[in-house]
């Protein structure tokens, strides 16, 4: 097997603003993380946060370190790790415990832990494990976390096109982690928008993955600062970079599901700046 990855630097609002489309995808959009019998990571600057991917095959997979980035003897030696699974069903084995995790299931394994395996229960259905890894102080228990013992919000409306329910998983109202959060937004059938009003917390970055769209259809993810927005067009289980400096928000041309995972300053997810709508520009 391997562990391929790629960084991506950390840049401002003044810089954005002189980026092409081209320019504006190579910094934020991040097109591909499920490779076969492979783990690919991209390590971005904005708070050292890690997302990836982990799709076993016929293989089982080890989370390796990643020597010339982590320069630590294994990848959780000073990180915490979140996972969520999008694919079929699989188990991941953390220090010889195995633990099942089905479709939309997910696992928060903490620092120092050495030994990570994945496995999926089989090869015409592979697990495919969204990763999200953020540096650690303490270690705090391994703890799965189902849709059902999920917090629950539900927002918008029908009306507006954005009827939602954010299940609010890795979250430290739910289970205790350093300073890593991850969550899971399905849109209701006929609603469109997330994150919309939307909103802005410098404190902390976050990253956007979207998945469950159907053939043929794609998301518009909005960016920016409120007064100068741009827009990335994706396409289904694409992730993109949202910096703290900038709003996060998308229009689908169909309903679709997305995680979000964020790290910073704060765990507070209600610490928001929010814009209203007529104010976007
Ligand atoms: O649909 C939404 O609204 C969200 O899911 C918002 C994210 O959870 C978020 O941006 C948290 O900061
Ligand atoms: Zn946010």
């Amino acid at each position: 097997m391997e562990t391929t990855f790629e960084s991506r630097y950390a840049i401002g609002p003044n810089e954005t603003k002189t980026l092409d489309t081209k320019g504006l995808r190579e910094n934020f959009l991040i097109d591909r993380l499920f490779w076969n019998d492979r783990i690919h990571f991209v390590y971005t600057h904005f708070d050292r946060y890690m997302a990836g991917g982990a799709m076993p095959v016929d293989q089982k997979l080890k989370l390796e370190t990643i020597e010339p980035l982590l320069k630590e003897e294994f990848f959780l030696s000073r990180r915490e790790l979140g996972i969520i699974n999008v694919g079929g069903a699989g188990t991941v084995e953390v220090d010889g415990e195995k633990i099942d995790l089905g479709t939309k299931e997910a696992l928060y394994i903490g620092k120092g832990v050495k030994d990570v395996y994945f496995s999926s229960n089989s090869a015409s259905e592979p697990a495919k494990f969204y990763l999200n890894s953020t540096p650690a102080h303490h270690s705090y228990p391994t703890r799965k976390v189902t849709k059902e013992q999920a917090n629950k919000i539900e927002l918008g409306s029908l009306e507006t096109s954005n009827h939602r329910v954010i299940n609010q998983m890795l979250l430290h109202t739910v289970i205790e982690t350093c300073q890593l959060q991850m969550g899971m937004t399905e849109l209701k059938p006929g609603s469109v928008w997330n994150t919309m009003p939307a909103h802005t917390h410098d404190r902390r970055m976050e990253v956007y993955f979207y998945f469950d769209l159907p053939e043929g259809q794609s998301v518009s993810h909005f960016m920016g600062p409120v007064d100068e927005t741009r827009h990335i067009w994706m396409q289904n289980e694409q992730a993109v970079i949202s910096p703290p400096w900038s709003i996060h928000s998308g229009a689908g041309t169909s309903n679709y599901t997305f995680i979000w995972g964020m790290a910073g300053e704060n765990m507070d997810y209600d610490d928001m700046d929010k814009s209203s709508i007529t104010e976007l520009r």
